[in-house]
């Protein structure tokens, strides 16, 4: 890259042939003085000059990677000095990130941490670099078009990022069926929750959950019980093209009639001899409204939940119609209705054992929402992060936002709770690495739920408070408040799926009681 001095960019002054200075970067802005949503005029006051701190003021970091970069023609001095988004990220240091206090995890600065090793920090330093290049700057862009391009999926795939999104990294019964490598070169032996957890959290760094469940949300729940049920030929047929995001698959249980009442749904599969002959309606199905496969709940049997089965209904089956549908965030994650209409599937497409389907669906309740909590804790970071780099810069009555009591008390609140769900979590985590597997949702299953309420509501928490602190930015969409208003119109998308946050707490106290009754019992 071309070097300038500061006196060769002085010369570049006027609307004729325009130069400005950012972080010691040198940008071309002549033709850019009539799109500058921001105006002309202020960019003309800084012709020639350096404007990072009016640049600092006015954008986020997004606008910098999509929208300044291109227009860069040199650096100050020299390449080493200018601090670009891309070196930043690069850089080899033990420490990671950009160093703002709560903003990422503890072991990313000077905490020491029992979890973590060379091949996570590898990881680690991969999927930024991935995430700050190629989605957060153009994460907007894509939820107001509400879609992803497919392209981006397959990005992911060859990254090995959906291997370890859908928790096939991690589960034998996937050996063999993932067409890419692990991400970073880790070996299957060695690839563990925390590098899931690395995974997820980074991704989920780009402040939309829209991006995230439109990337992987059907992913994650719709195959595993493919990859852990199927038969030998469904596997092998369906699986690998999930994992290379060629295909798309969605779990659909859900009902207009009955959300969390699962063993109550209605959809009925009829044996009709050599195929079942559905019919039924599901709602709000991520990813649904896109699917090339759907996961679907079906009554086989009696009432209740041991009257159900599992059934891999094709998109491309007569009878089968999907719309997406108007949902208040989440956008681009193909939010859907769907309606069954005597679609005819063949047997061979049962999913396991007839009326064993309850079973199966409970099989991946856990990882499901340790996945929705890794998720909102990070949404909730995001919060923290967008708004403290904000309250310091931002000045009210003569003083940065930070230097009010009132709101340092937000964010006293704010970090306290994002780090406790943080430790927690991985205590968790260490659990499902550790503990035999047999034994983990009896032990696993309670705390798991309370930890799902714990991060939902402090990501509503932290959603609420940081947008209070942008003010009217975080009203409207787009600009510095961008991730903060989309988190904020996202919070109920993990309140509520997944378990909502009523029954998770009513779960993990029953569990409990049971436990406190078992040991009741031995003392008799
Ligand atoms: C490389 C240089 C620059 C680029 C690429 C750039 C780009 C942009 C973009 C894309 C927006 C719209 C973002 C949004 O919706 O918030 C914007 C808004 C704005 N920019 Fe710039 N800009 C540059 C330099 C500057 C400078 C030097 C100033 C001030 C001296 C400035 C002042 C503003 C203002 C006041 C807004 C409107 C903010 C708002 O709506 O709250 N920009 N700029």
């Amino acid at each position: 890259m071309k070097s300038f001095s500061p006196e060769e960019v002085a010369q570049h002054n006027s609307a004729s042939d325009c130069w400005v200075i950012v972080n010691g970067m040198v940008f071309d802005v002549t033709k850019f003085l009539n799109e500058h949503p921001g105006g002309k005029k202020v960019l003309l006051k800084m012709a020639g000059k350096d404007a990072s701190k009016q640049f600092k003021s006015f954008h986020n970091d997004a606008i910098m990677q999509r929208v300044g970069l291109p227009m860069q023609i040199g650096v100050v001095g020299t390449v080493a000095t200018a601090t670009t988004v891309s070196n930043l990220v690069s850089a080899p240091q033990a420490k990671f990130g950009e160093g703002l206090p709560y903003s990422d995890p503890t072991w990313y600065q000077d905490w020491n941490s029992p979890f973590y090793n060379e091949s996570h920090i590898r990881l680690r330093k991969d999927v930024r670099a991935f995430v700050d290049k190629e989605v957060t700057p153009f994460c907007h862009e894509w939820s107001e078009a509400k879609s992803i391009p497919r392209s981006i999926i397959k990005r992911a795939a060859e990254l090995g990022l959906l291997n370890a999104g859908s928790g096939a990294a991690t589960n034998p019964a996937a050996k063999g069926l993932m067409p890419y490598p692990l991400p970073s070169g880790v070996s299957a032996e060695e690839f563990d929750i925390f590098h899931e957890f690395i995974c997820v959290d980074e991704v989920a760094r780009c402040g939309s959950g829209g991006f995230l469940w439109a990337l992987m949300g059907g992913l994650s729940i719709g195959l595993p019980p493919v990859i852990n049920f199927g038969s030998k030929e469904m596997k092998e047929r369906v699986v690998p093209g999930c994992l290379s995001g060629d295909k798309i698959i969605s779990l659909a249980i859900t009902e207009p009639s009955g959300g969390s009442d699962v063993a109550n749904l209605q959809t009925t599969a009829k044996d009709m001899g050599d195929h079942f002959l559905v019919n039924g309606e599901k709602k709000w199905i991520t990813q649904g409204a896109y699917a090339d496969y759907y996961t679907v709940a079906c009554r086989t049997g009696g009432p209740g939940m041991a009257g159900v089965s599992l059934l891999l209904i094709e998109r491309t089956m007569p009878g089968v119609e999907a719309r997406a549908m108007d949902a208040q965030g989440m956008w681009g994650s193909g939010t859907s209705y769907i309606t069954f209409e005597d679609v005819k599937v063949p047997k061979t497409n049962i999913i396991g054992k007839l009326n064993y389907g309850f079973k199966y669906i409970m099989h991946n309740f856990n990882h499901e929402r340790i996945g929705i909590v890794m998720q909102a804790n990070r949404f909730s970071r995001v919060c923290i992060e967008e708004a403290f780099k904000y309250s310091l810069k931002r000045k009210t009555f003569g003083q940065t936002l930070v230097e009010h009591a009132v709101i340092r008390n937000k964010f006293g609140h704010m970090i306290r709770q994002v780090e406790a769900t943080h430790a927690w979590l991985e205590s968790v985590l260490y659990q499902i690495k550790t503990l035999p597997v047999k034994e983990q949702p009896e032990l696993l299953a309670g705390p798991i739920a309370l930890l799902k309420a714990q991060s939902t509501q402090t990501f509503e928490f932290c959603a609420r408070e940081a947008a209070q602190i942008f003010g009217g930015l975080a009203y409207t969409r787009g600009g510095q408040g961008e991730k903060v208003e989309r988190l904020y119109r996202e919070v109920r998308a993990y309140a509520i799926p997944g378990g909502s946050e009523e029954i998770m707490l009513d779960l993990g106290v029953r569990q409990a009681m049971k436990q406190a009754a078992a040991i009741a019992k031995s003392k008799l």
